[in-house]
């Protein structure tokens, strides 16, 4: 199979720090793939490292089956980045910087072009110094996407936009999954986004791999249990797959990994009294894997 983008053992430190550990992940071609991490996680440097503007420690990193330490010019031209700055010449008019775009970029599909900006309202007299954040964002949307990239990879585009720019960027990238061919890599710490478009999830820990899923399988893994302990909440070590608990009302809601219906015996051999089960959704999943082993007193999970 052809991958959009490969990595094996991608390792990648700076001094003491290390970014990225051993990271290997396979991304094959179509589809939005979210990549979700705390802060420091390492998408970032990833990014950096697919794209050639820095090289890795050590292992190999691939984008569009090129490696990406000697990525070609004809193959940097499918790759499109949009990251959450939104950086545009200030001083051209919206139409004058498309017009410059589809002169670059022999791909360029008006006809996308034209469907994309129509999520937005965008006056082509206008400045860009003129235009809002959201407008600014949509008008990137629709000339990234018009380019025709192979790879778009977006980088917290939607990071400052008010709810309807927001609303309109997420249709707009919709829309274009079904219209175009284009493999998107979606990087964000917004759950209710990824939740809408995300067909995979890609989750980073400390610059490893932890989940490539689809955002229903990766909430299968998680499981949400309410016990009543006499005792209080057993050491975590006794509890396997815990990620996080909270005591609400005197019992205990506990969000755990990778564990099966038995894990209600664990809870009881454990001291609790009673167990019940809850439902969770992708955001809590989501939030309890990326804040492993707090336990916090709040009354909210
Ligand atoms: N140029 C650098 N020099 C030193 N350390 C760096 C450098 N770039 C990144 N790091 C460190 O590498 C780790 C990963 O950073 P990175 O920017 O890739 O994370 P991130 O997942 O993109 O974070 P965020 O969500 O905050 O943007 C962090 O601990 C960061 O401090």
């Amino acid at each position: 199979m052809n991958h959009c983008i490969q990595t094996e053992g991608l390792t990648k430190r700076y001094g003491k720090k290390t970014a990225l550990k051993d990271f290997t992940l396979a991304i094959g071609q179509g589809g939005i793939h979210a990549i979700v991490g705390s802060n420091g996680a390492g998408k970032s440097t990833l990014f950096r490292i697919l794209l050639g503007v820095t090289t890795a420690t050590s292992g190999i990193a691939r984008l569009l089956g090129e490696d990406s330490r000697d990525l070609s010019p004809g193959t940097r031209g499918r790759v499109g980045y949009v990251n959450e700055e939104h950086t545009l010449p200030l001083w051209m008019k919206a139409q004058q910087i498309t017009d410059q775009q589809r002169s670059f970029y022999p791909g360029w599909n008006q006809s996308i072009y034209e469907q994309v900006i129509g999520y937005f309202d965008v006056d082509p007299g206008q400045k860009i110094s003129g235009l809002s954040r959201g407008e600014r964002a949509g008008l990137n949307l629709s000339m990234a996407l018009a380019q025709s990239p192979d790879v778009l990879i977006l980088d917290e585009p939607t990071l400052g936009l008010d709810v309807v720019a927001r609303q309109s960027f997420l249709e707009a990238l919709m829309f274009t999954e079904t219209e175009a061919n284009t493999t998107i890599i979606y990087c964000s710490h917004q759950m209710e986004e990824i939740e809408r478009v995300a067909d995979q999830l890609i989750i980073m820990e400390k610059g490893t791999l932890q989940n490539n899923s689809s955002p229903d399988a990766f909430v299968e893994r998680i499981s949400y249990w309410i016990g009543d302990f006499a005792n209080g909440l057993p050491a975590k070590g006794a509890l396997p797959g815990f990620l996080t608990s909270r005591t609400i009302d005197g019992q205990h809601h506990i969000l755990v990994a990778d564990q099966g219906e038995e894990f209600g015996q664990v809870l009881k051999n454990n001291g609790a009294k009673a167990v019940a089960k809850a439902p969770v959704n992708l955001e809590r999943a989501v939030n309890a894997f990326l804040t492993k082993n707090h336990n916090t007193p709040d009354s909210r999970v």
